[in-house]
């Protein structure tokens, strides 16, 4: 089994004649729970897009799981899951229907694919929501769906582009840290770009600052030790936001 499960080495992406990645090298081991933070335009979802292989880079290579995920994108199908900033839910699609959607896309069976939704709906705490339209559900609750929808399928790796930074600070930091539960307790590999240093104080293993164009300004590894000591935490708080240039991007 690959430990490295994301390997990225000497990458350039440009659009044009925009550089929007300078010769970035990054790995994620197996279970580990990165975090990419950065300031608009950093070209943190531009890194992310790379990782999934929804785009290819210029020079260098990707590696997930030991394929490129560009050129074999179909090797990678139902082990890849991601959640964006907007749910992203159908409208016409009740709350289990839309979570049970990835299952049906890999050819699980109906009514196998409605039971693992119903469950994946539960352990997001919204049990008695199955059967609500999105319109019927607050913000929360539809990136609670969104979520379970991405993690029904039992994926290696999951990738949260700002999941949590449309909501409010008090539902962000429960959906937060009930999403931080799961993947520990599934030892799911994540990758989550933020742009709030919260975030990654409370979440990761290891956080990296990328600066634009896309390269490491700073990378700090963050364990249970760190995040019960405040004067650990007030100091990485500290280096990461002089490594963001001095400020968090609206928070
Ligand atoms: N398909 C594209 N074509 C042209 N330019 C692009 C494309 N995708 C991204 N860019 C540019 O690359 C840079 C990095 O964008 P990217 O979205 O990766 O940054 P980001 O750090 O995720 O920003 P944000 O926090 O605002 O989402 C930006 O200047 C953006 O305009």
């Amino acid at each position: 089994m690959i430990d490295n499960l994301i390997e990225v080495k000497g990458v350039t992406k440009s659009f044009g004649s925009y550089l929007a990645v300078d010769n970035l090298s990054m790995v994620v081991r197996r279970g580990e729970i990165v975090v990419l933070l950065g300031q608009t335009g950093a070209g943190k979802s531009t890194v992310l897009n790379l990782i999934m292989g929804t785009t290819s880079p210029n020079s260098g290579s990707v590696r997930v799981a030991g394929f490129d995920p560009h050129d074999s994108f179909k090797a990678l199908k139902g082990r890849l899951s991601v959640s964006f900033q907007t749910d992203r839910l159908l409208p016409w699609r009740t709350a289990v229907e839309n979570a049970e959607l990835g299952l049906l896309i890999l050819g699980v069976s109906k009514p196998d694919a409605r039971r693992r939704a119903k469950e994946w709906l539960a352990r997001v705490r919204l049990d008695g929501a199955d059967d609500k339209y999105v319109h019927e559900l607050s913000g929360g609750m539809r990136q609670r769906v969104s979520l379970a929808r991405a993690l029904a399928i039992d994926p290696e790796i999951v990738f949260l582009d700002e999941s949590f930074s449309q909501l409010d600070h008090v539902t962000s930091g429960t959906l937060r840290r009930d999403f931080y539960q799961i993947a520990r307790e599934l030892g799911k590999t994540c990758v989550l770009i933020t742009h709030r240093i919260d975030d990654a104080l409370e979440m990761a293993d290891r956080a990296i600052v990328l600066s634009q164009p896309a390269k490491i300004a700073l990378e700090v590894h963050i364990d249970d030790a760190a995040r019960a000591d405040p004067a650990r935490i007030a100091e990485l708080h500290a280096q990461i936001a002089a490594a963001m240039g001095g400020e968090e991007s609206g928070s």
